[in-house]
C-alpha cells in the first residue's frame, strides 16, 4: 500500500511542492468530512453575497475557500494564493518559492443536491522570492505549472495529481484518514464515444461546435457513422475525472450568452490544472483551436472556452474550427 506522503517521499518531489500538496490535501479531509455531514454541518445553501465573477456564493464556497486560504497562509513555502472567490490574490509568505492558485469548491450548483464536488489546485514558481507577491506574479502559461490536481468529493473522496510526468490517483481511506495510491499511471485512450457539454447553450455557441454536435447526434446515421452517448455531472472536476478513468471528451466551448465571457471555465483555477492532467495522462486540451498550456493570462480571473480529453476528439473539434475560417 503507498501512501500520498510515502508517494512525495520516494518520487523525488520538491520538498517545498510536496510540503504544499501535502497542505491542500489535508484541507481536503476536512471539506470531505463536512460533506459528509452535509445539512448537519449547516454548510448548505447561499452565503448571502456575489463574488468577483457577479455569481452567488454558496455556504460551502466560502468555507473551503477560508479553509485553504488559512492552511496556506501558514505555509513557508507559500507565496501567495489566487482563488476563484476572492478579488485579488493574497500575499503570504514572502519568503515562499511557491504560488498556489485554486477553486475551492467546482461545482457549487451540486452542493446542495448531495451531487459531486471538488477542490481544483494549481502550483506556480514564483519569481520574487523576498518581495511581496501581486496580481502579476500569477500571470503565467499554464506549462509552468509544478504540478496541478483535484480532489473529487464523492461517493468516495479521490486525488488525482501531477508532480512529474505521469498523473496518478489516490482513495481517501475512511478507516486511516490516509490518501491510497490506487492508480500509477492514468492514461486516456485517444479514442472515445462518450461526450460532455451543456446542451442548453446550443443557440449560443460557434457554427463549428454547433456542427459537431449534429454529427453526434446523429450518431450512425451521420457522417461519424458510429453512435455517441452523453454524461454531464454539472461540476468539471467530475466529468473529467470519468475522463481519466474510461476516456471522453468535454467541452464548455465558446459562447455568446454573456458579453465578455469567452467561455464559463476559469483559465487559471480550471483550465490550467485539468488541462495539465488531461495532456500528462496523453488526452489534448485547448481552447478549440489552441493549446491552453500556452496561453499567457492577461487577468487572474480571465475565463477560456475549453475542449479536453480523447486526443482525436479534441482534434477533429479544432479541425472543424480551422476549416470553417478557411
Ligand atoms: O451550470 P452549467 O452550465 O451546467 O455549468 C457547469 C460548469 O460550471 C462549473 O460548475 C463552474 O465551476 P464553479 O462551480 O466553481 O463555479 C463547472 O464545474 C461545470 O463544468
Ligand atoms: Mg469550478
Ligand atoms: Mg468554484
Amino acid at each position: 500500500m503507498t501512501t500520498l506522503a510515502h508517494y512525495l517521499k520516494t518520487h523525488a518531489v520538491d520538498a517545498a511542492v510536496s510540503d504544499v500538496i501535502t497542505t491542500i490535501t489535508e484541507v481536503g479531509k476536512t471539506i470531505s468530512q463536512l460533506l459528509k455531514k452535509g445539512a448537519l454541518a449547516d454548510i448548505l445553501g447561499e452565503a448571502g453575497n456575489q463574488n468577483v465573477q457577479g455569481e452567488e456564493q454558496k455556504k460551502l464556497d466560502v468555507l473551503a475557500n477560508d479553509l485553504l486560504l488559512e492552511a496556506l497562509a501558514k505555509n513557508t513555502h507559500c507565496a501567495g494564493v489566487a482563488s476563484e472567490e476572492l478579488d485579488d490574490a493574497t500575499p503570504a509568505n514572502a519568503d515562499g518559492r511557491l504560488l498556489v492558485l485554486f477553486d475551492p469548491l467546482d461545482g457549487s450548483s451540486n452542493i446542495d443536491i448531495n451531487m459531486a464536488v471538488g477542490t481544483i489546485f494549481s502550483i506556480l514558481p514564483y519569481q520574487r522570492q523576498g518581495q511581496t507577491s501581486e496580481n502579476s506574479d500569477f500571470l503565467q502559461a499554464g506549462q509552468h505549472q509544478l504540478a496541478a490536481g483535484y480532489l473529487l468529493y464523492g461517493t468516495s473522496t479521490v486525488l488525482a495529481l501531477t508532480v512529474a510526468d505521469d498523473v496518478v490517483m489516490f482513495s481517501l481511506d475512511p478507516d486511516t484518514n490516509d490518501y491510497v495510491l490506487i492508480n500509477d499511471n492514468v492514461t486516456i485512450d485517444a479514442d472515445t464515444s462518450e461526450y460532455a457539454i451543456n446542451s442548453s447553450n446550443y443557440r449560443y455557441w460557434l457554427a463549428p461546435m454547433q456542427q459537431y454536435i449534429d454529427e453526434l447526434i446523429a450518431g450512425s446515421d451521420g457522417v461519424r457513422g458510429r453512435d455517441f452517448n452523453t454524461r454531464w455531472v454539472a461540476a468539471m472536476v467530475g466529468d473529467v475525472h470519468r475522463i481519466l478513468c474510461r476516456g471522453g471528451l468535454f467541452t464548455y466551448p465558446f459562447d455568446t450568452k454573456y458579453a465578455n465571457k469567452a467561455g464559463k471555465l476559469r483559465l487559471m483555477y480550471e483550465a490550467n490544472p485539468m488541462s495539465l492532467l488531461i495532456e500528462r495522462a496523453g488526452g489534448a486540451a485547448t481552447d478549440a483551436t489552441n493549446r491552453i498550456l500556452d496561453i499567457i493570462p492577461t487577468d487572474i480571473h480571465q475565463r477560456v472556452p475549453v475542449v479536453l480529453g480523447s486526443k482525436n476528439e479534441v482534434d477533429y473539434i479544432k479541425d472543424l474550427h480551422v476549416n470553417h475560417c478557411k
